[in-house]
């Protein structure tokens, strides 16, 4: 949203958070989270053409475009637990988007948060259902994100592509075509796609487990690489080279964390098996299981490398976030390797210049020292 303020500012944006204290610290030069470059972007435009509010009502009443970019969590119990997405938050924000613009001129609302595939249908029928008075005229469209965390604001700024779905219909292409409009002022418009909204849904669920299977695969071929000799960065460099594959997401490690490509992996294998699609379903687990596999194995290595024992040894970590350049821990493939070794007795010493000691002991639920 910061990256749309610098980009338009004739655009008057404003974000909306129920939490108090983030709004705060939006409203502050101490950001609720670290990403390179994003304090320039928001020191330019904060109180020209981007603002901060919690006051929901008056600014969702005015605005004509509203994206909904709240958080969508994997269910941690019930039906579809550690698979399904929670829509708790994304439930309550059509709710309040429905209850803030009874009796409101039309307005579009754009689903910038990862959600599964015919999620719109559901947001329709949320903000329809909701309003008793004036009926408001609420048209839906996706337009997903791809930022990656570390590099967000080039990537906000740069985009590969920009996808832009809606419905089938005079007021779905008119909705769809208004915000590609807004695209177009600084990213090419052979880069600017327009599609049906659930190909836009899936396309991006779909995008990030590629992305995780590419990352699964070349792991899976570096467990080879290290029983025959074979150097993993050779192999990877050789396969990149040919142009159908590409060189980019085949850095072999101990597996991908954050808080996206197993979420999302997960949500298409509760969504394949949901519609009776369990081949399928099968196919994308095993490349979330080959990811746990690979995080085992790092620690199986360590302790067989230290004389099968690494009880009150003293060891290093250096980095606890799930990739450089960010503070996020969510998911991150530390976690369950610092498990792995404190399950071994050993003693752990973890250092990352963007992760305080707290977030790192929450993070792994580790004890402090
Ligand atoms: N963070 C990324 O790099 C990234 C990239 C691409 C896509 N996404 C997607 O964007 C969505 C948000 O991710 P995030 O990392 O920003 O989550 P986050 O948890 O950091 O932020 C979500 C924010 O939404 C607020 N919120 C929750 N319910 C609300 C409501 N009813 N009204 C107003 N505000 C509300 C929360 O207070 C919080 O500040 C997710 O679906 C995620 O998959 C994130
Ligand atoms: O060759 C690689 C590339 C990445 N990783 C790991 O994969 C994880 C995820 O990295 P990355 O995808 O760069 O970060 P995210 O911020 O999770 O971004 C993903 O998730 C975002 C939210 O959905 C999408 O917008 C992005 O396009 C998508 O790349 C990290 O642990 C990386 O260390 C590897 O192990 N090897």
């Amino acid at each position: 949203m910061a990256c749309l303020a610098y980009q338009c500012p004739d655009v008057r944006v404003t974000v909306v958070d129920i939490s108090e204290a983030r709004v705060q610290a939006w409203n502050s030069d101490k950001l609720p989270l670290y990403e390179p470059g994003l304090l320039d972007i928001v020191k330019e435009c904060r109180g020209k053409n981007l603002f901060f509010s919690t006051d929901a009502k008056t600014v969702l009443s005015q605005a004509d475009l509203i994206f909904v970019c709240v958080n969508t969590p994997t269910k941690l119990q019930g039906v579809g637990a550690g698979k399904a997405a929670t829509f708790g938050f994304w439930e309550a924000a059509a709710r309040l988007i429905a209850a803030s613009c009874q009796g409101c001129g039309p307005k579009i609302v754009a689903e910038k948060s990862t959600v599964p595939v015919k999620t719109a249908q559901a947001m329709s029928r949320v903000l329809s259902g909701c309003q008793d008075g004036a009926k408001t005229q609420f048209e839906i469209i996706s337009n997903p994100e791809f930022m990656s965390a570390g590099t967000a604001i080039q990537d906000c700024l740069k985009p590969d592509r920009v996808l832009i779905g809606g419905a089938d219909t005079q007021e779905g292409h008119a909705a769809v075509e208004s915000l590609a409009r807004l695209y177009r002022r600084w990213v090419p418009a052979e880069r600017v796609l327009t599609m049906n909204l659930w190909s836009t849904e899936l396309a991006k669920m779909a995008a990030n487990a590629f992305l995780a299977q590419r990352i699964s695969s070349i792991n899976a071929i570096s467990a080879l690489c290290e029983e025959t000799g074979a150097d993993v960065q050779q192999v990877s460099h050789a396969i990149g080279t040919d142009s159908r594959i590409g060189p980019r997401f085949l850095m072999a490690g101990c597996g991908f964390g954050g808080p996206a490509l197993q979420k999302h992996v997960l949500n298409l294998v509760y969504i394949c098996e949901s519609l009776g699609l369990p081949a399928i379903a099968q196919y994308w687990q095993h490349v979330v299981d080959m990811n746990d596999w690979i995080k085992g194995r790092f620690v199986r290595r360590v302790i067989s490398s230290m004389f099968n024992t690494i009880k009150g040894k003293r060891i290093a970590v250096l980095g606890f976030a799930y990739k450089a350049h960010t503070t996020d821990t969510r998911d991150t493939a530390a976690i369950d390797i610092c498990r792995g070794l404190l399950l071994d007795g050993a003693h752990l010493a973890v250092y990352d210049p963007k992760v305080g000691p707290g977030r790192a002991q929450g993070g792994a639920r580790l004890g402090p020292g």
